[in-house]
């Protein structure tokens, strides 16, 4: 199967004169090209494999779906080859860029309702005819949605897709934690039972919100935020004042996508019949309107990166920051996220500013629900599409009662068990990356900068004008790690890495939760940081690592109790030493974060205790130890935020609690009415 359509499109990269550039992914660079004995305008696609960090088994899928799909509205692969340590994907070029470029460049508030239902219209298309292949896309979104210069919508990027046909470690990678955190499925970020086609419907829920708007829902917040928000909070929708331009029948189509519960959501099929794709129009329309008057794809793409690289530079002048860097670059649409430790810890701190009530509201309830799963009486339900418009309305103690019925429905009809996300979280960083692939560190911080690299070595030319050298030493790929579209065989397929399914995740849960400390990952990356082990071989046997793209590295997790000691933070320490847990809320997780900054807090003071006892007793002022002491005293702001944080918690804790008591009395008397009724019908019926 060298070639897949009935044109012959040549295998050797001699054949494409390379111009200039026009989108960049995590591990891509994407040229327009000319097919030179066939005269025609083509895109390439650039991998670099090293980049790939040897992710060859996930490259060889976007490849063969590539090939094998026959769709209108699915962007197909004419050939693929490797030249020299790049896979470069021949493909129909789309002269209109993607529908995320489109509007940084032109759109920032998002498109028009007539242009957002064709849109979305044409790559629910694609989605049916995927969905009836058995293949999941796994990143739909904006950037991923092409439009040629007629105004034709087409599906891209399949290097994320799964099979749901597909069994052993492919059939697990459905377990697996893969896409784009803001366009993520809860269930995808969940890690529980898997996931199917509807994970897609979902994402086209936030991507009818991202062309709406501009941007999809949470993408100013780093990415463990977005977990937490999109397990935790009521799902986004077109609910405020801003969306009063959009229809009745969007709305509704948005909130028939964007139900936590997968299995409520509609098929692909079943939603392209939704009344809001009344108002899609004709594909020419695009044209007409979105893409009138737009300078040629290779130039706004040029202005775009010109665009970026000032804000980058704006932001370092103003912040300095390295957190608010990622947050830019996740406003700007890169999905490249760059999971290092440091990164993850400032996600982490931030999480506790963030709804300080909710969150200690659902720290304490789910954990009563836990001790209490059979007295919950309206756990049946889902959160309504009404509950929709609910989103983002921060719960009030007047209204408490229904704000926690509405927490026990969501939670109990969405058992979420964030854990995993955030444990894959804190198992991800450069420091892997950098351990197995030597060139990968640097080369992720200036991917905007990366030349193709193979394009002079394998070609000898680069019309796309690209200067410059990595100056990490290239990797010759072996002779077996090569590969042609054509040579996608069964034993090619076979993945170099076991993909870890979270099944097996599960089983590493530890049985005794009072065991757990949630800092122990931490901590032992911290350490193993500092020390630069090069230890990511011996990693791997702690879980094996799969990844998907760049975008997250996944192991299956460091369970084992490295931490100093058990949490001891009594008022919230509910969540993390009871002994049965193993579904855990994002409430517990919280908790767990909580119980680490006190423990550190505690531990901190304890050690200021003893050395200044030492030094009383031993009569000598031991200098390291003066030093020491006076180091950690200065930390004493930190300690007083600290304190203050933890009796904010412990009110909060108090005020939930006096909640719950209200809500059991309420149950109580409703369970007294039952009776009282049941009782009179028996006596009428007498
Ligand atoms: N056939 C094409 N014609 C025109 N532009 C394209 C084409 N394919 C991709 N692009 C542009 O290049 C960008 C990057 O491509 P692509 O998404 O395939 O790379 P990637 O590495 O898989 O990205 P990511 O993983 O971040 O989604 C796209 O967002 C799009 O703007």
């Amino acid at each position: 199967m060298e070639h897949v359509s009935e044109k012959r499109y040549p295998l050797d990269a001699k054949d494409y004169k390379l111009y200039e550039d026009v989108g960049e992914g995590v591990s891509a660079t994407v040229y327009r090209a000319l097919c030179i004995p066939l005269n025609e305008i083509v895109a390439i696609k650039v991998l670099d494999l090293e980049k790939c960090n040897n992710d060859l088994d996930g490259i060889r899928r976007e490849v063969q779906t590539m090939s094998l799909i026959d769709h209108p509205n699915v962007l197909r692969a004419h050939c693929s080859f490797t030249a020299g340590h790049s896979l470069w994907v021949v493909m129909p070029y789309m002269a209109g860029g993607s529908c995320l470029h489109i509007m940084k460049s032109s759109y920032p508030e998002g498109f028009e309702e007539p242009v957002i239902a064709t849109l979305l219209r044409e790559t629910l298309k694609a989605l049916v005819y995927l969905h009836s292949h058995g293949h999941i896309h796994r990143d739909v979104k904006a950037g991923n949605i092409l439009i040629d210069s007629n105004g034709a919508v087409k599906l891209a990027d399949f290097g994320v897709s799964a099979c749901m046909f597909d069994t052993g470690d492919r059939q697990r990678s459905r377990n697996t934690f893969v896409g784009t955190p803001c366009w993520m499925a809860p269930e995808v970020m969940q890690q529980l039972h898997g996931y199917d086609f509807k994970a897609d419907i979902w994402s086209l829920g936030i991507t009818a919100l991202e062309l709406a708007h501009g941007h999809a829902p949470f993408s100013k917040y780093p990415p463990m935020k977005v977990l937490l928000m999109t397990l935790q909070n009521a799902p986004p929708g077109l609910d405020y004042e801003r969306d009063k331009r959009f229809s009745k029948s969007f709305k509704e189509m948005v909130a028939a996508c964007l139900v936590k519960d997968p299995k409520k959501r509609p098929t692909s099929e079943k939603l392209l019949k939704h009344h809001f794709f009344k108002n899609a129009r004709a594909t020419d329309y695009l044209s007409r309107t979105i893409l009138d008057g737009l300078s040629p794809l290779g130039e706004r793409f040029r202005m775009l990166k010109v665009k970026e690289a000032d804000l980058l530079v704006q932001n370092k002048a103003l912040y300095g920051d390295k957190e608010q860097l990622s947050q830019q670059e996740y406003i700007r649409g890169i999905s490249a996220w760059n999971f290092n430790l440091e990164d993850l810890k400032s996600q982490a701190a931030l999480i506790q500013d963030y709804d300080g009530m909710s969150n200690a509201e659902d720290l304490d309830m789910f954990r009563k629900h836990e001790d209490r799963h059979d007295s919950i009486i309206f756990m049946a339900e889902s959160p309504s599409a009404e509950s929709v418009n609910h989103a983002n309305v921060a719960p009030s103690q007047e209204d408490g009662l229904n704000d926690l019925r509405d927490l026990e429905v969501s939670l109990a009809s969405f058992p979420i068990k964030p854990l995993q996300a955030l444990k894959a979280c804190f198992d991800v960083g450069e420091d892997d990356d950098s351990l197995t692939s030597p060139g990968w560190k640097g080369a992720a911080q200036s991917d905007s900068q990366q030349p193709p690299g193979t394009v002079d070595e394998e070609s000898g030319r680069n019309e796309g004008g690209k200067s410059g050298h990595r100056s990490s030493p290239r990797q010759v790929i072996p002779e077996n790690k090569r590969f042609l579209s054509s040579s996608l065989t069964l034993e090619n397929a076979s993945s170099p890495k076991k993909v870890t399914g979270d099944g097996d995740r599960d089983l590493q849960l530890p049985k005794c939760q009072s065991e757990r400390n949630y800092s122990g990952p931490l901590l032992y990356r911290q350490r193993r940081d500092s020390c630069n082990l090069s230890s990511a071989v011996e990693d791997t046997s702690d879980g094996a690592i799969f990844q998907r793209k760049g975008r997250f590295k996944v192991t299956s997790a460091d369970l084992s109790p490295k931490g100093p000691t058990n949490c001891f933070f009594s008022p919230v320490s509910g969540g993390s030493t009871s002994p049965t847990t193993v579904n855990l809320s994002p409430a517990t997780v919280l908790t767990s974060l909580q119980c680490i900054l006190l423990q550190n807090t505690m531990q901190r003071e304890e050690i200021i205790r003893l050395i200044k006892y030492v030094e009383q007793t031993s009569g000598k002022n031991m200098e390291s130890a003066e030093v020491g002491s006076s180091e950690l005293l200065q930390t004493s702001p930190a300690s007083t935020r600290e304190r203050e944080l933890q009796s904010q918690v412990v009110q909060l804790q108090q005020s939930i609690g006096s909640l719950v008591e209200e809500l059991q009395r309420q149950k109580m008397k409703n369970a007294q009415v039952k009776k009282q009724l049941k009782a009179l019908g028996q006596q009428r019926g007498e």
